[in-house]
């Protein structure tokens, strides 16, 4: 029986590895082709479940649960029953109408943008007919054998078969912060926990250091990750964007429930038919509701992330692409991004700074057999020349990390055993007592030579070389395992030296976005001398400069006051990337963390936007919500300048429903104040929110003036609130007018009236959007083709439905003639009315914030 059918989960994990393998039907050399085929058809994809969709029609159909549909159904259901049925079909056909636009619009969005995070889906190595390859992880199935090493994600619930100092982050799965080592040849375990049965490694852990073959046994919801729902799963936490939009929402859910309760009262206290007021303050409360909103913010963040998709940007959280037009502060590693991706080794230098042969090759001993995270200065020191070591045999290591900054191997040839040490040198040389001197005879490392090795070490800095010490340390034959403990009385031998030259490119990158108002700051593991060096070639002046040492002496509340004028922090460890990015988020700033590697996993999670690469750590890929897919700091601009276009397009829709559509829905309903009748039926209150709808469709398409990108965008929930404010009673008070001219001018009766206020208040609320698109004049931006074809198009369609046989349908009569040179007046005047509002509005009551490329702390 397979194994993912076994309900007696926990025993299933205790069982010898032969055993499992046989059930499951798998060899250490994986399945083949089709047999994995067929096992797919029957497990389906490794996909756990919360992360798959649920079937389109169930997502239509629910977007019908909306209550204020449901009550608006169930009236006109109420008046067809009582006579009225053209009515209903009226509302029902434009509710499915109106639902549709939004749902294919959001759906195609949506499709669009899931295929572009496919194409940056995380990758596993697994044996396919007796080859390695790499295949993307949901394309797994039971009884595969994959590969793992540091920095993977953990692709199923496996058995380990093969494992070489393997430590895990479970944290995902049990809380708890340290790395557990696992272990292939681990004896059975009593049922229990999976997790802690040390022959195991499940889905949704990470592996920190090591790495291991292991067997494929559960995948997608059969694994302890996908049967746990919903907490652990939960999704990220609002951004700041997407609580304003929601609280933008409930701001006009309060006006809406309160107006419809008004006309409500009104209506009743005048005794008019109840069943029509409730239809009528029904259909005013879908006019007022933003319903198009967060169809509008999808797409246009959809939009944006389809366009940086050009540049090879790709944005696997949309909230993402919010956060980056806001942000004001890009945290930026060294390596790959400020200087070129290709490091070598230049040099091997013994302690008289003279080539030598043994530090080559203590160096290649190190980085051949270290099985951790493999560097970029690993592959550097094996790519520099290629050397025997088959007579040689690794016993044990003591892997790399983050805070030690060095990695040990335990190796013998037979006769010697030695463990060799790499890492930085500060660490390395306070972890030596003696040093490999002439004639390779080790000598006490006394204050003198250790004051002439930093020197050189020192030297080697200023010149832009990065450096790594080596050193070794004679062990007897009893030691059958490497400890950290070892790792001290080191018998230093010399130096690696590697060039890894600046980018040309960077210069540019970081002066643009210094221009753009983001202010660059660099966080790196390497040390000082070597980010100044880099930090001069780039002519990157440093402001500031704190290593990870002062770090751990200063309080928050120094730190914090450091951050404006420091501007490159190093020799800091992952949790002190982490620390410095909390440190920018709570002192105001929208900060952004660009990096690749294990260590920069944290500091990515905790910024407001995490960057990384392709090429980068899976951790890291997963805990990214933009992944470019060349390593290059330019596309950032252009993400920084596609995130702020999304945004003010954002902004431009809800201004333009807070302003005019608000704004009629609210004269309406005080017109039922002092009128005989209502103002307009509900029928035409509903087709006329469907055709200001309509024409909204074309904003997210529209075009951004280059000043509107030119600092970091902040949502705005105050700025709304205020132009509703000013506009609002201004915008009213021109509907009174109207209500006057109506019926003073024409003597007006009720169709009359109804038609003429339907066809004016369309089409200004529908114009001004040429208005309010920008802060230049209207004819000085243009905007884009189909958001001007669209709003022309809905305003023409509504002036002239009156006059076609649909009229009757609705309750529209012919309008004199007079009446559409009374509009084209109205319309005009109310533009230039807007126009100086938004003039004034802007230079007197919410003028542009900040100077470009000015760093001030913002609370
Ligand atoms: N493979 C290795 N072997 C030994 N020491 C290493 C190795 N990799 C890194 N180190 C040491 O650890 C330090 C920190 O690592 P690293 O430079 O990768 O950190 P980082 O924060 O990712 O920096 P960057 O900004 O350059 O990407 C290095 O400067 C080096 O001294
Ligand atoms: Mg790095």
């Amino acid at each position: 029986m397979p194994l993912v059918e076994d309900s007696a989960t926990d025993e299933a994990w205790s069982r010898p590895i032969s055993a499992v393998l046989e059930t499951l039907g798998a060899t250490p050399a994986g399945l083949s082709r089709t047999e994995v085929e067929t096992r797919r058809r029957r497990y389906g994809l490794n996909q756990p479940l919360a992360r798959r969709r649920r079937p389109l029609w169930l997502q239509f159909l629910t977007r019908f649960l909306n209550p204020l549909v449901l009550i608006l159904l169930f009236a006109s259901g109420l008046s067809a029953a009582t006579g009225n049925v053209t009515s209903f079909v009226i509302v029902l056909v434009m509710v499915v109408l109106s639902v549709s636009l939004d749902f294919v619009q959001e759906m195609r969005a949506e499709k669009a943008v899931d295929a572009l995070r496919r194409t940056v889906s995380v990758r596993v190595q697994v044996r396919r007919d007796g080859v390695e390859v790499s295949e993307p992880v949901d394309q797994l199935v039971p009884g595969d054998v994959v590969r793992l090493a540091a920095g993977d994600l953990v692709p199923a619930d496996c058995r380990l078969i093969e494992a070489r100092d393997l430590f895990v982050n479970q944290a995902m799965l049990t809380g708890e912060p340290y790395p557990v080592e696992k272990r292939a040849d681990a004896v059975a375990i009593p049922a229990g926990n999976a997790g802690q049965a040390p022959g195991t490694v499940l889905m949704g852990t990470s592996v920190i250091s090591g790495s291991a073959i292991a067997l494929v046994c559960r995948t997608g919801d059969m694994t302890a990750f996908g049967q746990l729902s919903g907490t652990l799963q939960a999704p990220p936490p609002p951004t700041a964007f997407e609580l304003g939009i929601r609280q933008f929402g409930f701001l006009i859910l309060r006006l809406t429930i309160f107006l419809v309760l008004f006309v409500l009262a009104v209506n009743v206290l005048f005794h008019r038919p109840w069943l029509e007021s409730l239809m009528f303050a029904l259909a005013l409360a879908v006019g007022l509701t933003p319903e198009l909103l967060p169809m509008i913010v999808t797409v246009t963040l959809a939009r944006g992330a389809m366009r940086l998709a050009k540049r090879r940007v790709i944005v696997k959280r949309l909230a993402a692409m919010h956060n980056v037009g806001a942000m004001d502060v890009l945290c930026t590693d060294k390596t790959g991004t400020l200087t070129e991706a290709t490091i070598r080794m230049v040099r091997h230098l013994d302690f008289r700074s003279e080539e030598s042969e043994r530090v080559f090759r203590l160096a290649y001993l190190n980085s051949h057999f270290e099985s951790g995270i493999k560097s970029p200065l690993d592959e550097a020191i094996i790519a520099f020349r290629s050397l025997d070591v088959s007579g040689w045999r690794k016993i044990d290591e003591v892997p790399f990390d983050f805070e030690r900054r060095r990695v040990s191997v335990l190796v013998t040839d037979g006769t010697e055993r030695l463990l060799v040490v790499k890492g930085a040198p500060e660490d390395v040389l306070r972890q030596s007592t003696h040093y490999e001197g002439e004639g390779g005879v080790e000598k006490p490392l006394d204050p003198a030579a250790r004051a002439e090795l930093d020197a050189l070490f020192q030297k080697l800095g200023e010149d832009g070389f990065r450096v790594l010490a080596i050193a070794s340390k004679a062990m007897g034959p009893e030691h059958a395992s490497a400890a950290l403990g070892d790792e001290s009385a080191l018998a230093f031998a010399g130096y690696a030296v590697f060039l890894d030259p600046p980018k040309a490119s960077a210069m540019a990158a970081i002066r643009d976005l210094t221009g753009a108002g983001v202010a660059v700051r660099i966080l790196t593991g390497d040390n000082e001398r070597v980010t100044r060096h880099v930090c001069a070639e780039l002519r990157l002046p440093v402001t500031g400069l704190i290593t990870g040492d002062d770090l751990r002496a200063m309080s928050e509340d120094a730190l914090r006051a450091r951050l404006p004028k420091v501007n490159v922090f190093c020799r800091v460890t992952p949790a002190q990337k982490e620390r410095v990015l909390l440190a920018f988020k709570r002192s105001g700033r929208v900060v952004g963390f660009l990096g690749d590697g294990i260590n920069d996993a944290s500091a990515l999670h905790a910024a407001d936007v995490g960057i990384s690469v392709d090429s980068a750590a899976d951790v890291a890929k997963e805990a990214a919500g933009l992944i470019l897919l060349d390593h290059d700091l330019s596309v950032v601009h252009e993400a920084v300048m596609e995130g702020r276009r999304t945004v003010q397009n954002v902004t431009k829709y809800i201004l333009m429903g807070s302003s005019s559509n608000f704004g009629n829905m609210f004269s309406m309903a005080g017109a039922s104040l002092f009128l005989p009748f209502l103002p307009m039926l509900p029928t035409q209150v509903l087709l006329n929110n469907l055709l200001y709808d309509a024409s909204e469709a074309g904003v997210p398409l529209d075009n951004v003036e280059a000043e509107a990108l030119a600092l970091p965008v902040q949502w705005d929930l105050r700025l709304i609130q205020r132009f509703m404010l000013v506009l609002g009673p201004v915008s009213s008070l021109f509907d009174f007018l109207t209500f006057y001219a109506l019926l003073h001018l024409f003597n007006a009766d009720e169709a009359l009236f109804q038609t003429g206020w339907f066809v004016e208040s369309l089409a200004t609320q529908v114009l001004v959007i040429f208005v309010i698109r920008t802060r230049r004049s209207p004819w000085l931006s243009r905007p884009n083709a189909t958001l001007a074809g669209l709003s022309l198009g809905a305003a023409a369609v509504g002036a002239l439905l009156p006059l076609t046989p649909l009229a009757s349908f609705f309750g529209f009569v012919v309008p004199p003639a007079s009446f559409y040179l009374f509009l084209a007046a109205a319309v005009v005047t109310y533009l230039v009315l807007v126009e100086i509002i938004k003039r004034v509005f802007f230079r007197y009551v919410a003028p542009r914030r900040g100077v470009r490329g000015q760093v001030t702390l913002r609370r």
